[in-house]
């Protein structure tokens, strides 16, 4: 891996007495981390059906090392949403984000969903998460990860931040900064990163970040708090950026963040805290807590609910959900409670979506298997982990199961949701979304 020469001296001038372990640990392999889904399962319940060894990650309560030979991507618990594989030390920004139940949140760059997953666990289904990204191909991981997840109270949107403040003026408790940023912290991981960092480095980056900033920190709630996070550590798009926002805001305070061990403090900023690769068991990150002056105001509900489909009702009265349906063309999404006003923005989903109606036919939606308990519904299959019929399901093929009654059927392992089937005369015909099964 040949280093650009700007970043190398760069990182020389921040780390002089510790340059050469840096460097060398640029070569050492890099780590392979889950965290758990608390939305369906805490973290002890987990610890004791993990299939894989686990090792915590120190930064964080839900975060585990895991060997890379386990291959997770490739267990049935992943497929059901029970964890989400993440680096490390990206583990850090949402975990440092006051948020309460009920809380509005914002993650202004969320896609492909890292941080708004755990977002969505600290709102344990309460609330509103506004997860957006100015990419819409970006995007449609986004909405797949909140779904595996089982989040309901999510609007998944994409516009530019500077847009996105026109709507939401001092909207939000707490607000995830994770900027696009020069990823020099991603190059062991990621090589062709260097490629790209050749063509926009932090000069590039540093102008974005602080119009994303300022951005966020007018969508801020008086009282509200804010993460700004990279996975850079170029000063200039690092404790600059925070610089420029305080001046720009000075409403905003910094607030310090707890040191774990192997952290520091940012550069003439001991409140930010630097992870680097060669200090912790990870790629590397920069994160700053700020908050707001002022007194909270609280958030009115509105609670949608609309006409729907008459066979998508009936179909409906078996799950056990309150009835907030609401059908907007073919689709009926579950509304959360809060929704502010949609026109005029690119939303690609709010709430969570139920069934969709084509040519007539209504079909369950897999991101509602996924968001139900087995008890949610009232035909339900559960395989154990080692039935070889949870690895057919998976891969789209019919299974044979008894069932009480034809017709729609959830289908679990180990009693977590996988996806829909059609039961008919003890066999299941799959409804596996298309794009999950295994190969
Ligand atoms: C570091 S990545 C986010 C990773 C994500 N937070 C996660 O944990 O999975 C930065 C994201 O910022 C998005 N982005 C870039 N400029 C933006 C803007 N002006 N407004 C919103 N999103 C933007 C990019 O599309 C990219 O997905």
């Amino acid at each position: 891996m040949e280093l650009p020469k700007s970043y190398i001296r760069q990182m020389e001038n921040l780390l002089p007495d510790e340059y050469d372990r840096y460097f060398s640990s640029l070569q050492d392999p890099s780590y392979t981390a889950i965290r758990v889904n608390t939305l369906k399962i805490s973290v002890e319940e987990f610890c004791r059906r993990s299939p894989f060894a686990l090792k915590p990650v120190p930064w964080t309560a839900d975060g585990f090392y895991v060997d890379p030979d386990a291959r997770p991507a490739k267990h049935p618990y992943y497929a059901a949403g029970l964890y989400y594989i993440q680096e490390p030390s990206a583990m850090l920004p949402a975990q440092l984000l006051p948020v309460k139940k009920g809380d509005h949140v914002l993650d202004t760059c969320a896609a492909p969903g890292g941080k708004s997953t755990e977002l969505a666990c600290k709102l344990r289904g309460t609330g509103l998460l506004a997860a957006n990204d100015i990419s819409t191909s970006r995007c449609q991981s986004l909405l797949k990860n909140l779904e595996s997840f089982g989040t309901r109270d999510a609007i998944i949107c994409s516009e530019d931040t500077s847009q996105l403040k026109k709507r939401f003026p001092k909207q939000f408790d707490a607000i995830l900064v994770d900027a696009p940023c020069s990823g020099q912290g991603m190059f062991r991981k990621e090589h062709h990163l260097i490629d790209s960092y050749r063509q926009k480095g932090p000069a590039y980056y540093a102008p974005i970040q602080k119009q994303i900033l300022d951005d966020a920190a007018d969508m801020l709630q008086p009282g509200g708090h804010l993460v700004y996070s990279t996975c850079t550590f170029a000063p200039e798009e690092n404790e600059e950026v925070i610089r420029h926002v305080l001046k720009t805001h000075p409403d905003l305070k910094l607030l310090p963040i707890p040191m774990t061990e192997g952290f520091v403090g940012g550069i003439d900023m001991p409140e930010a805290v630097r992870l680097y690769p060669h200090r912790i068991q990870g790629e590397g990150h920069f994160a700053a807590l700020l908050q707001n002056a002022g007194q909270p105001k609280s958030h009115q509900q509105t609670v949608k609910s609309g006409p729907i489909d008459a066979a998508a009702q009936e179909f409906l009265r078996r799950v056990d959900l309150p009835d907030r349906y609401f059908q907007k063309g073919d689709k009926i999404l579950w509304m959360a409670d809060r929704l502010p006003e949609q026109k005029g923005w690119r939303v690609l989903r709010s709430g969570l979506l139920a069934s969709t109606i084509k040519r007539g036919r209504f079909e369950p939606a897999q991101a509602l298997a996924l968001a139900l308990k087995p008890e949610q519904f009232d035909q339900t299959v559960s395989f154990s982990l080692d039935d070889e019929r949870v690895l057919r399901y998976l891969r789209g093929e019919t299974v044979m199961a008894d069932t009480k009654q034809n017709g729609w059927t959830l289908v679990c392992v180990e009693n977590f949701p996988l996806g829909f089937a059609k039961a008919e005369s003890g066999r299941l015909k799959n409804k596996l979304e298309k794009s999950r099964r295994w190969q």
